[in-house]
């Protein structure tokens, strides 16, 4: 057995390589570190030269230098936080993701769609653990008002509870998500069946966390054959460029949204809203609803300041173009 089947290789990605050069070697990014990564290979983990790469992207190599890159399957891309309109990639060919919700740490419903909505956005599935269920008031039922359709699981790394039945939701490569603090490196220890990822312990006064985990990295799981990708807490997390990702975590809006009276009802305040009528009948809440509206609205935004920029970036080639014409016109008008 070859040590890439650990690491989720499968006919997708044996397929894939054998369109490209038969002189490089397939591998798999298991981690990134400025301008070298980390992958592994038939005969083990690499250090190997590139850009441009992932974890768990799969890659070919030339004498341990990035050749190409295989077309990702998915992607978990986030918006960054700032002034930029750049995305950052947390990670590559996700099969699922966990999103995970501490239950010692107030609730915050809106947070856990945000959360969703980056997985759906991602073309992983998610699933939500619940962790810390031995220390905690968060259950299953308060959560699924934020995630209709989604799978919640309870659990707790501490008394391996209920770790058996998450598994049964995981299937190929699982990433992490989540705040920082919200155990998701101590979940990775018990998924892996030993300690692997750095937990770190939470600051009790405000349950804050430090943030321990500073790499991003795939493990493989001995036994149930998945493979893991931890990733740092994330402070904010920015969607955009994806409203069917928006669709899929609010799937019960846009279900209503399809009896609306109007096809481009707003449900503000049109006659016929079945969104509206929902609300007014206690079936979908106030706030459920204005988030699916933020989000709808960041996502635009998100969207044309990207486009904005790549029409600035579309100028600026053309303008040197232009620059580099001019002199080759001066140029020749000199020789002429
Ligand atoms: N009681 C209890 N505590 C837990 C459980 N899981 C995690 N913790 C504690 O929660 C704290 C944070 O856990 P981590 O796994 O480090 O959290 P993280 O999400 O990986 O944090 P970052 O790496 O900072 O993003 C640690 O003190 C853990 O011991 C659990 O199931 N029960
Ligand atoms: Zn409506």
């Amino acid at each position: 057995m070859s040590p890439l089947d650990h690491y989720g290789l499968d006919q997708h990605w044996l397929t894939e390589f054998e369109k490209l050069s038969r002189k490089t070697i397939l591998a798999r990014v298991v981690r990134v570190d400025r301008g070298e990564f980390d992958a592994i290979t038939d005969s083990g983990i690499v250090r190997a030269t590139g850009t441009g790469i992932c974890t768990g992207d799969w890659v070919t190599l030339d004498s341990f230098r990035l050749v190409a890159t295989l077309p990702r399957q998915t992607a978990i891309e986030r918006a960054s936080a700032g002034t930029t309109s750049d995305t950052q990639v947390l990670g590559a060919n996700v099969d699922t993701v966990v999103v995970t919700v501490a239950s010692d740490t107030a609730l915050d419903l809106g947070r856990v769609e945000r959360y969703i909505t980056l997985a759906w956005g991602s073309g992983a599935v998610p699933v939500v653990a619940i962790t810390k269920a031995d220390s905690g008031s968060v259950n299953e039922e308060l959560v699924l008002e934020a995630a209709p359709g989604v799978t919640v699981c309870s659990t707790s790394a501490l008394s391996d509870g209920g770790i058996d039945s998450l598994t049964a939701h995981l299937h190929g490569t699982i990433a992490l998500i989540g705040p920082s603090g919200s155990g998701k490196s101590t979940l990775g220890n018990a998924l892996l069946g030993g300690s692997v990822f750095a937990t770190g312990a939470t600051r009790s006064a405000d349950s804050k966390g430090r943030h321990t985990t500073a790499h991003r990295e795939l493990v493989p799981t001995p036994s149930s054959g998945l493979v893991l990708l931890d990733t740092p807490g994330l402070r904010s997390v920015g969607v955009q460029g994806s409203e069917d990702a928006v669709a899929s975590a609010f799937s019960d809006i846009d279900e209503l949204a399809a009896t609306c009276r109007f096809g481009d009802c707003a449900h503000e305040r049109e006659p016929g809203c079945a969104v509206l009528a929902a609300v007014d009948a206690g079936e979908l809440t106030e706030r459920r609803l204005g988030n699916y509206r933020k989000l709808l609205r960041e996502n635009a935004w998100a969207t044309s300041r990207h486009d904005a920029r790549a029409r600035r970036e579309k100028l600026r080639e053309y303008k040197q173009i232009s620059k580099s014409l001019r002199q080759k016109y001066a140029a020749d008008g000199r020789t002429r």
